[in-house]
Formats: C-alpha cells, structure tokens, sequence
C-alpha cells in the first residue's frame, strides 16, 4: 500500500492534565497509535483513516486545500476530553493522493477500509473532498456483499453529478452505477441539499434513482415531521448504514472552512440530532467527515466545529 503514511508523532498532543487525576485524559493519551497498518489487531474498534486528497475538489472547480484536512482535524479532537470507552479510537494512519492520481488513491483508501472492515473494526475517515465517499461506500459495499447497506449523505449537494472524470461532485452516482454493477439495490438518502445550490438535472437523477431527499428548508422546519422518521426509516429497513457528513452542510457562520459553504445551512446543534440515533442504533458500519479545508478557516473555528462532531459521533458510537 504505497500512498499510505503513518501520522506524525507531532500530531496526537495536547494539554497534559493526567498528574491531577488517572482518569482526567484527552483524546491523545487514549488513542492506540500502532504506527504501522494492523487492523487484524483491534477487532471491535474504530479505525481512523486520513484520506490526504485535493485532486476531487480540484477536478469540481472548487477550492483546494482539503488534503491538508485530516491533520488538522485530529489536532483539533487531540485535546478534547477522552471519556471512558474513547479508547476504542485506533490511528491507522493516511492515504495520500499523488498529484491527478485520483483514482489510484480511491483505490488505496478503498483497499485500506476493506481491510479494517474484514478485520470487524468499524472506520471513521477524514477526508479530503466528497470523492472520500466513493472510496468508502464501496469499501461497505464489498465487505459486505449480501447485506442491505443504507447510505445517509448529510450534505447541501447531492453530488450524483455525471461527468466525464471522477470528482468531489460525482461518489453518489458512482456508488449507484456500483450497485448496479453487483445487481443490488442502491439506499441513497441526502439530507440538508440546497435547492439554490443544485441544478434541476441533479434534482432529475436524485428522483431518477429514487433517492430520498430532504432538502434544507425542510429540514429546518419540519424537522420532526421529515427527519426523524427517515432516520428510523433508514435504522428499521437497512442491515448496515454508512453516514457521510459534508461538512459543507453547516451553515457558513458555523463552517467556513469548506469549498462551497451554505448560506442557510443546517446548524450543529441540529445535525446532532440526526447522528445520535444513528450512532446508537448498532447498525453504524462506517462515518466519513469530508470537505473540511483549513486554509479557509477562520481561526480554527470550524475545526472545532468539525472535531466536535467527530467527538460526538465517537461519543456515542461506543461498542
Ligand atoms: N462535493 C461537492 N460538491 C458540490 C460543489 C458545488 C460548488 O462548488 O459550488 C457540487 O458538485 O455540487
Ligand atoms: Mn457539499
Ligand atoms: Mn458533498
């Protein structure tokens, strides 16, 4: 595996409180670091993977820089409070995408997830752009060739888009052509997509591969009325569920630091209520956070605001 680097020692610190108490401990000091690639090692843990990609955002027209999101976003979770069961966090480390070789880094992610799948771990990713996610629902897809995988993309875009290359814009339809390809069905349900910020031909193909969307505003006024019940749609009818957050869903207040940020966006606050359920219901196989891009970050704000959400998802996903 080629493109995969382990994460520098420099990156896992934080604020040492350990001489007051044993148990008053940060992420840093309860995340097993190996330091080389051994899913077969942490059965029933989560693996962290860094996916270290410009290349889909560039190929979308959009802003470079995600690539340099992995490192960051761990920095920003490192010194958060570790609460007893967090220690089921293992660092496996980054696949970095060689300029234009798009494809070739998917495939390395792709290969790095299905090993820690087939070792029973569960993955937690930090992208890199939304081409994260093609790379991840086929890593679900193919450790697991005989179940129902439901895949709920929190996200202001749909990303079906078709084109002649991969990019940022395209995993949904890809992972749908995947399907296809393995003559089972494609469970695709887009939460929080902007009607200003998604042409009619993407609203066309959504409706063409019968995807459940819930767009923003619906999202922000009937939200118990929508929602909930498609997330408990999702747990009941699903044998597994990959959750895909683009950070880009925030609104721009809370989420600059992205390519495209929302106007309106769908608040933290919110969002968290969408992904406990998930989190608890025994079915979460895999969760991506994509698009994060620091050099739009406006001092480290949504860095907290992303790590916060990966704490909470690692909070609440504990075996
Ligand atoms: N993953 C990203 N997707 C958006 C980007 C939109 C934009 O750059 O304005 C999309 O392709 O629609
Ligand atoms: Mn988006
Ligand atoms: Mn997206």
């Amino acid at each position: 595996m080629t493109l995969w680097h382990p994460v520098e020692p420099t990156v896992w610190q934080g604020r040492d409180d350990s001489a007051e108490a044993a148990n008053a401990l940060r992420v840093f000091q309860t995340i097993a670091s190996p330091g080389d690639f051994s899913p077969q090692q942490y059965r029933g843990k989560v693996a962290l993977l860094g996916f270290e990609c410009d290349e889909g955002v560039k190929r979308n027209q959009g802003r470079a820089g995600a690539a340099q999101g992995p490192d960051v976003l761990r920095k920003a979770l490192a010194g958060m409070a570790s609460q007893p069961g967090h220690g089921q966090l293992v660092e496996m480390g980054n696949i970095r995408a060689l300029p234009d070789k798009l494809e070739e880094a998917q495939q390395a992610l792709h290969d790095a997830l299905l090993a820690c799948q087939r070792s029973r771990m569960r993955t937690l990713v930090f992208g890199g752009g939304h081409e994260t996610a093609f790379a991840h629902g086929c890593a679900i897809l193919d450790a697991f060739p005989h179940e129902r995988i439901g895949i709920i993309n929190l996200d202001a875009h749909l990303d079906l888009r078709h084109a002649q290359r991969a990019s940022s814009g395209t995993p949904f339809r890809q992972l749908a052509l995947h399907c296809e390809a393995q003559q089972r069905g494609f469970h695709y349900s887009c939460i929080g997509a902007s009607v200003a910020a998604n042409t009619q031909a993407l609203w066309d193909e959504a409706a063409n591969r019968n995807v459940t969307v819930i767009d923003d505003l619906a999202v922000l006024h009937t939200f118990d009325d929508r929602v909930m019940p498609e997330i408990a749609r999702n747990i009941a009818s699903y044998d597994r569920l990959y959750l895909t957050i683009d950070l880009d869903v925030l609104p721009a207040w809370e989420m600059p630091a992205v390519s495209a940020p929302a106007a309106l966006g769908i608040p933290l606050a919110l969002l968290l209520r969408i992904v406990e359920p998930l989190c608890r219901s025994g079915k979460l196989q895999a969760v991506d956070l994509v698009e994060y891009n620091p050099l739009f970050d406006h001092h480290g704000a949504g860095a907290k605001v992303a790590a916060r959400l990966a704490w909470q998802i690692l909070h609440w996903w504990r075996g």
